[in-house]
């Protein structure tokens, strides 16, 4: 890969900025025929760790550009106000400033802090001024299943109070059941009620059963307006996944080249390894290409991610890299 280029400001926002996805009436005939070949997916995502595609000279700045496309993430039960402070605190300034000087990346920021409905008027407060958005999850995340019309209130409730960005959960059974019009029309709600604020659609494809499933419901959703489809809550006992992304990755491609707008993906939950980000920035890069690796159209939602980012580019300074890192960049 080639040395991505990075702004003073950390986001690398495209020069034109592009309409969001207006969505699509449903089309059945389209999303009964989407299949996912599980057994040639499965192989290509054994192939994806092993592949040596970062040149050395360019590791920091592939790190950096991680950084600048991570929804730094706390969604616990004992979220504090404090905790959303810190959080705040690491999302403006990543990575300690000797390093960032070093590195000439000062400025450098996270693409987003993603906390609880409750935790959103902390986070707006702290980032105040930094251009940072803060991402709240909604509708009843984790699972989705509390009185619908609470679901939709929710998400008023959190632009209300300053989100920009909503990470609505589905409800699964749609898809399970084959219910491709309720998917539809719930997702279409949602964005609707989100008015300006950008939605994120989680899938939670560890519930999901089937690559096929997933394949389909990706296509539901973005026909509905979704502007991000993303993988999982992080609470589901499988979550982001090599085959699933490339099943999702590939649904946005197939959309993007019927009906011309690039939606945006969110691999989440369980990626905290510096090794395991790049690993999904060759693989943006490879399947959608460069113009998706920005954070109008990347992210990765996790929560521990930033620390092994950290940790390596000391390294990168000092030339003392993990194993595993050393082996994820060629
Ligand atoms: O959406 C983000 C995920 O909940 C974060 O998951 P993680 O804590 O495994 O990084």
């Amino acid at each position: 890969m080639q040395t991505p280029t990075i702004s003073a400001e950390g986001h690398q926002l495209p020069t034109a900025i592009e309409p969001r996805n207006p969505g699509m009436p449903l089309d059945l005939d389209w999303v009964r025929t989407a299949q996912a070949n599980t057994s040639a997916i499965e192989r290509r995502a054994k192939t994806l760790p092993g592949r040596r595609s970062v040149k050395k000279d360019h590791q920091a700045a592939w790190l950096c550009k991680a950084i600048s496309l991570i929804d730094l993430t706390t969604l616990s039960g004992d979220d504090s106000e404090g905790r959303v402070e810190r959080l705040c605190a690491k999302a403006r300034q990543p990575v300690r400033a000797d390093i960032l000087e070093a590195l000439g990346m000062e400025g450098l920021t996270t693409g987003a802090v993603c906390v609880y409905h409750d935790m959103i008027e902390t986070a707006v407060s702290a980032l105040k001024g930094t251009g940072i958005p803060v991402a709240a999850v909604s509708t009843g995340f984790p699972a989705g299943l509390s009185p619908y019309h609470l679901r939709i209130a929710e998400i008023g409730e959190s632009v209300k109070a300053g989100a920009e960005e909503i990470d609505i959960v589905i409800t699964r059974r749609h898809v399970l059941q084959g219910n491709w019009q309720a998917l539809y029309d719930e997702m279409k709600e949602m964005r609707e009620a989100c008015g300006d604020a950008h939605v994120k659609a989680i899938l939670a494809t560890g519930e999901l059963g089937t690559l096929r499933n997933v394949a389909r419901a990706s296509l539901v959703c973005m026909m509905a307006g979704a502007d991000f489809i993303k993988t999982s809550t992080g609470k589901e006992s499988v979550n982001a996944t090599l085959p699933v992304s490339l099943v999702m990755i590939r649904a946005i491609r197939d959309y993007y080249d019927q009906t011309g707008y690039r939606v945006g993906y969110k691999p989440a939950g369980g990626i905290s390894k510096a090794k395991d980000a790049l690993v999904y920035l060759s693989l943006i890069k490879d399947e959608l290409g460069d113009r998706w690796l920005q954070p109008d159209l990347f992210r990765f939602g996790a929560s521990s991610l930033l620390g092994d980012i950290e940790r390596q580019l000391e390294h990168h300074l000092t030339g003392h890299y993990s194993a595993g890192y050393r082996h994820a960049m060629g």
